[in-house]
């Protein structure tokens, strides 16, 4: 594939590497100080975006707009999820969204659905999920997280909302806990606790490589699909 990287930071630079090494051509590489989005991208099969969670849509719009295929892992826009929707639709796109991109989320991901489903009816554990990052990174808690999170609540019904300024927990409330700590690449840990024992899942990154892996077999994955917009879902099918 002929990629272009929007944002050329930690992961843009991994994705360089690892993309070259599959044979893939980096054709543009992308970042703050020399934005040009408005220029056409030509003879590209695929932009990755990696940058910031304030740019990201206006990122998606420019390329959409260029009807370039998109593979983002950029966190912290989603609240603007349904206009990119929007946007892919009316401009006939192809795009594709991981808050993390790593096989080993994915299905750390469907194995706590299943565990919200067995809990469900057992109010005695009360679940919590904790996160840990390295102190470069602008969004909190994150996306991961919040996935985690959003999840949980469409798979136990004991669980309305997520609350990320979780000092006072009301009923109902899933919280999030967010911490910062030197160059951690992302650990994620779904609690559920009762007076009895606890019950513990937990996602260990040990380094990027497996977000910049899945971003590139994404994109790999993306260019010959239909006008759509896709998730790790579409690309990793779980048997359950
Ligand atoms: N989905 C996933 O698997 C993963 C997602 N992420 C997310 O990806 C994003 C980037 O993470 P990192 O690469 O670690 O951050 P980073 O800060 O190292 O890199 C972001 C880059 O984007 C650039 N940038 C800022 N504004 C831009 C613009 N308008 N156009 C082009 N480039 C621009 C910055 O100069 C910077 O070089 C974050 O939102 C993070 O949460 C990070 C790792 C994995
Ligand atoms: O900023 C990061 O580094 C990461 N961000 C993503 C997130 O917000 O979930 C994915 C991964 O945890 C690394």
């Amino acid at each position: 594939m002929r990629i272009a990287i929007i944002g050329y930071g930690k992961m843009g630079q991994l994705i360089e590497k690892l993309a070259t090494e599959k044979g893939h051509e980096i054709v543009y590489k992308i970042d703050s100080h020399n934005t040009k989005l408005t220029a056409n991208l030509e003879n590209i099969d695929v932009a990755i975006e990696f940058t910031h969670p304030e740019i990201a849509v206006s990122n998606y719009k420019k390329l959409a707009g260029q009807n370039i295929p998109i593979v983002t892992g950029t966190t912290g826009w989603t609240d603007n999820f349904d206009e990119v929707e929007k946007l892919i639709q009316d401009t006939g796109n192809r795009f594709f969204y991981a808050s993390n991109f790593s096989i080993g989320v994915h299905l750390a991901m469907a194995t706590s659905n299943y565990l919200a489903k067995l809990t469900e009816n057992f109010p005695e554990y009360s679940v919590r999920i904790d996160e840990w990052h390295h102190t470069a990174k602008k969004d909190a808690p994150s996306g991961t997280a919040l996935s985690f999170g959003r999840e949980i609540i469409n798979n136990h019904k004991g669980y309305k909302k997520i609350s990320t300024e979780p000092t006072d927990i009301q009923e109902g409330e899933l919280p999030i806990y967010a911490y910062r700590e030197n160059d951690i690449p992302g650990t994620h840990q779904i609690k559920y606790d009762s007076e009895i024992d606890s019950i513990i899942l937990r996602h260990e990154a040990k380094n990027r490589q497996g977000f910049a892996l899945g971003a590139i077999k994404a994109a790999e994955f993306l260019v010959n699909q239909k006008p759509g917009v896709y998730t790790m879902n579409d690309l990793i099918k779980l048997p359950l």
